[in-house]
């Protein structure tokens, strides 16, 4: 078998003008395996010099015979301003709601990024994998349907996996000829990439979830309003905060960890010990909205909670001026949680530590300390089931999902400028607060 590599580099060979068509240049997907694996793939066209070889045998059994896969993906960013973007994600929520109904409800539904062999956020698409396990005729119809029903830019992109009897595997992309009729075009051969160096979805990062200034999650608000009254709402009280925030001489301690870790419990008390404002993010002021926010695709979601942080910065800067003030989640958990949902894989798959989606955003203020709770995950099982309190769906993902578990705590251990310090709330109420208060106690000289 020729390596990875050598296979992608001839398929990236300029084509002759015949074969320039619509996939002139071979595309790579990044295919969610079970268990938080990834296997990169690519695709390109027939007839260009060199064996075809099998796929990751794991991206295999997923992709070819029994059974019929097929690739269904949207641009992120088809043009460059951010409502093409909103829309771009809306369009892919919908489909994913329509994927789990009628005859395509039967099909097993896969995370897959598809992106072009040089990185960069450009050409980033994200997607699907649908595996119908019993091949039926009326899957491929009912995706055409959908399809049929997309008539807006973006068009999500169809694609159907094929194996011939030499057990190569091939992609037939579906094109619409003459505004009416499907047609598959020629087939592409499927061939193993190497692993990028970076995730494919960490460049676009800044744009769709890791917002690196106030004005960027701005700007994707703004760009909802058409269709979301919340988020002209949000706006309005974002800008009644002052972009230069002057905060007080007292200082901020922010205390994050996983839902059920003890944050509420661990605020509450700091800020009775220490005679200190309590805050939190997302602010009371915007929590009636969170809802709506919640059931909007990622890219907005996240908006929402990073201009929450804005909100609480004047909050903070405020409050630090009469007293200490004690702050349930900030930065670091819009972050941590954006990057684990939207980097697939494993925390293998994270970026890397420094890298700069772990920097704090420049334009939002400091606290001095950071406090992040930790504790088992047993322990955490326990504490949440005791609660017995309704969940968002992310912590009911967070719960069934070790792998989201682990990346959402590595991401939180990696952000820089402040960092986290972590503290091990495993044991009693008492002790953990103890820990927490001579902790502060080291780190902020300026308690009274
Ligand atoms: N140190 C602790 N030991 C045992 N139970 C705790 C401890 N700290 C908090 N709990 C309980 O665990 C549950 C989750 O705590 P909570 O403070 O609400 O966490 P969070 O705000 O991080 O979601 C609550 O029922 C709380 O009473
Ligand atoms: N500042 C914040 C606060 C919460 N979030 C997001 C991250 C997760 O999706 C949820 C977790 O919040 P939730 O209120 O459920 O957690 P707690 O009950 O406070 O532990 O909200 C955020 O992105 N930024």
């Amino acid at each position: 078998m020729a390596p990875a590599g050598r296979l992608l580099a001839l398929l990236a060979r300029p084509q002759s003008p015949s074969r320039a068509g619509a996939m002139a240049q071979p595309s790579c997907f990044a295919l969610e395996l079970p268990g938080g694996g990834l296997a990169h793939f690519a695709v390109g066209p027939a007839g260009t010099e060199g064996p075809a070889a099998p796929p990751d045998p794991r991206a295999a059994a997923l992709l070819g015979p029994p059974g019929r896969s097929y690739a269904l993906c949207v641009p992120v960013a088809p043009g460059r301003d951010c409502a093409a973007r909103v829309r771009a994600a809306r369009l892919l929520q919908r489909l994913f709601l329509q994927l789990r109904r009628g005859p395509l409800g039967r099909c097993q539904l896969r995370r897959l990024l598809r992106y072009g062999p040089g990185g960069g956020a450009g050409g980033l698409q994200r997607g699907v994998l649908l595996r119908d396990p019993d091949d039926s005729p009326d899957t491929r119809r009912a995706l055409l349907a959908l399809l049929d029903s997309c008539l807006e830019a973006p068009r999500p992109s169809l694609g159907e996996f094929v194996g011939d009897e030499s057990h190569q595997l091939w992609q037939r992309p579906w094109e619409l000829r003459g505004g009416r009729e499907w047609r598959q075009v020629d087939p592409e051969r499927v061939v193993p990439a190497p692993e990028p160096a970076l995730h494919p979805v960490v460049p676009d990062l800044p744009s769709s979830g890791v917002f690196p200034h106030r004005e960027a999650a701005r700007a994707v608000l703004e760009a909802c309003t058409p269709f979301m009254p919340e988020a002209r709402a949000v706006l309005e009280l974002v800008d009644q905060c002052p972009r230069q925030v002057l905060r007080g001489a007292f200082p901020v301690i922010v205390i994050e960890g996983l839902d059920a870790t003890g944050k509420t419990t661990v605020t509450q008390a700091v800020a009775d010990a220490l005679q200190a404002a309590l805050l939190k993010s997302p602010p009371a002021c915007i929590s009636q909205w969170r809802q709506a926010f919640d059931d909007e695709p990622a890219i907005i979601r996240r908006a929402f909670y990073s201009l929450g942080n804005y909100i609480v910065a004047s909050e903070i800067a405020q409050a630090s001026a009469r007293s200490p003030v004690v702050v349930d989640r900030y930065w670091h958990s819009t972050a941590a949680y954006a990057i684990a949902t939207e980097v697939s894989g494993a925390v293998q798959h994270l970026p890397p530590a420094h890298h700069p989606v772990y920097q704090w955003p420049k334009d939002l203020l400091r606290p001095d300390l950071v406090v992040l709770l930790t504790v088992s995950p047993e322990e955490r099982l326990r504490r949440i089931r005791g609660r017995g309190l309704e969940r968002t769906s992310e912590e009911e993902e967070l719960e069934a999902n070790s792998v989201f578990r682990q990346k959402v705590e590595v991401s939180y251990t990696r952000m820089e400028s402040p960092g986290c310090h972590e503290v091990d709330a495993s044991p009693s109420r008492e002790r953990v607060l103890q820990a927490v208060l001579s902790l502060i106690r080291d780190r902020c000289p300026q308690l009274p």
